[in-house]
């Protein structure tokens, strides 16, 4: 049954952290937690305790600040590593098991009656440790399914409250997410939180799948950074839930060009300028027919209002630029344009940007005006 609230746990502190060569401060990340909190993030996951003291010190610093969002950690099925999680003021702990023949048995050399058998005492080791209990399945896209719902039926009955299902090569689609999930929300009690990656370009597409199927909580990233091709990213993740599912989650996105731009320079991974939501193109219009579409009434190429995710529409001269927007974006600069002399402007924006390659500037703009001028009088 399809879910009315979703819970995000957003991981840019763990697998966001985990793209190649991000490695955040101990200030930018109690920035971006500071930042997710304010926006309304529930459930953030903030690091892994067995990488060692600094990284425990850093989920420390993370709950000392005393944010809304429930803090979890991630740990493998080890005594150290579940041991390491312990007093950071952590809430939850995700313990990762191999999920697939495939990782069971090429990397950790067992089989899945090892995994069902040791698995309850790492839970109730978690659990002894006031943690609440999350299975982690690692490649769970791989994984049998009649074997998963039978590690979620030994999780929950050691105490565990949620199945992490992970698409963990980013292999699926969103209709085999959905069968994927439903048949596990069916046969198991537990929470269900999708995680996906986006090496097809799908990590989104499954997430709201995943939600449809019945899933209470899924992973996200901002900018959707992580690991390869990263994560879902939570920008869109949010926006699709409220727009094309009518799903809330309690955030809200006003405020999200901050926490975007504070993670891209924290990560050293910049925005695509084509990126949705947060990217610079993501509300820039060029073509003559839209910008006049545009003008006459927003909703004529606008799928949602840019304010919810505070931005908003820009218009930019070229290639393709009709006189209106000639027009207008003069009109911006306090220059108003007659339509002969709009339409006279065309071809000289069109040389501008062929020769340029970008769309001209405040001071191109009155250059060209002073030129096409000129010559009229000339
Ligand atoms: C898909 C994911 O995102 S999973 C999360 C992955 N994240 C990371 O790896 C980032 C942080 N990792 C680290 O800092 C280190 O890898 C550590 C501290 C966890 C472990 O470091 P090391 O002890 O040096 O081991 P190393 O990384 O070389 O190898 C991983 C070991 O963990 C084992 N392992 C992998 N997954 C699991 C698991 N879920 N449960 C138990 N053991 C596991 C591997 O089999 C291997 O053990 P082996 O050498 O006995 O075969
Ligand atoms: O918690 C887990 O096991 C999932 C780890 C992960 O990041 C992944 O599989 O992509």
């Amino acid at each position: 049954m399809t879910q009315s609230f979703i819970t995000i746990n957003d991981t840019t502190l763990r697998d966001g952290e985990q793209s190649a060569g991000v490695a955040f401060s101990l200030d930018e990340k109690l920035d971006i937690a500071r930042q997710l909190a304010a926006i309304g993030v529930p459930e953030l996951e903030v690091g892994i305790p067995a990488m060692g003291d600094e990284e425990r010190e850093s989920i420390r610093a993370v709950a000392n600040l005393k944010l809304a969002p429930r803090l979890m950690v991630w740990s493998r099925m080890h005594p150290a590593d579940i041991a390491a999680c312990a007093g950071l003021g952590a809430h939850l702990i995700d313990i990762s098991v191999p999920a697939s023949d495939q990782h069971l048995a090429y990397k950790l050399k067992q089989d899945r009656a090892w995994l069902l058998r040791e698995l309850p005492k790492y839970i109730g080791a978690a659990l002894s440790l006031g943690l609440e209990v999350g299975l982690g399945c690692e490649d769970a896209s791989r994984a049998d399914m009649d074997f998963l719902c039978a590690l979620a039926e030994t999780a929950e009955r050691a105490g565990a409250r949620r199945l992490r299902f992970a698409d963990t090569l980013g292999i699926l689609e969103p209709f085999g997410t959905y069968d994927k999930i439903s048949t596990l929300c069916r046969r198991s009690g537990l929470e269900i939180e999708m995680h996906a990656h986006d090496d097809m370009g799908l990590a989104t597409a499954n997430t709201l799948a995943a939600c449809k199927a019945g899933a209470t909580h899924v992973n996200t990233t901002v900018n959707g950074l992580g690991e390869r091709a990263g994560n879902a990213p939570l920008e869109e993740v949010v926006l699709g839930l409220n727009k094309l599912h009518g799903i809330a989650t309690g955030i809200d996105l006003k405020g999200f060009p901050s926490l975007s731009a504070k993670v891209a320079s924290a990560s050293g991974r910049a925005i695509p300028w084509q990126k949705s939501v947060v990217g610079a193109g993501a509300f820039t219009h060029e073509a003559g027919i839209h910008v006049d579409g545009l003008l006459k009434h927003p909703d004529n190429y606008q799928g949602f209002d840019p304010r919810e995710v505070g931005q908003a529409h820009r218009i930019v001269l070229g290639k393709h630029s009709g006189t209106r927007a000639v027009q207008v974006v003069y009109a911006g600069l306090g220059i108003e344009l007659g339509d002969s002399e709009a339409q006279a402007m065309l071809p000289h924006v069109r040389a501008f940007v062929a020769e340029h390659k970008h769309p001209p500037e405040v001071s191109d703009l009155r250059d060209l005006l002073a030129s096409l001028r000129s010559h009229h009088h000339a």
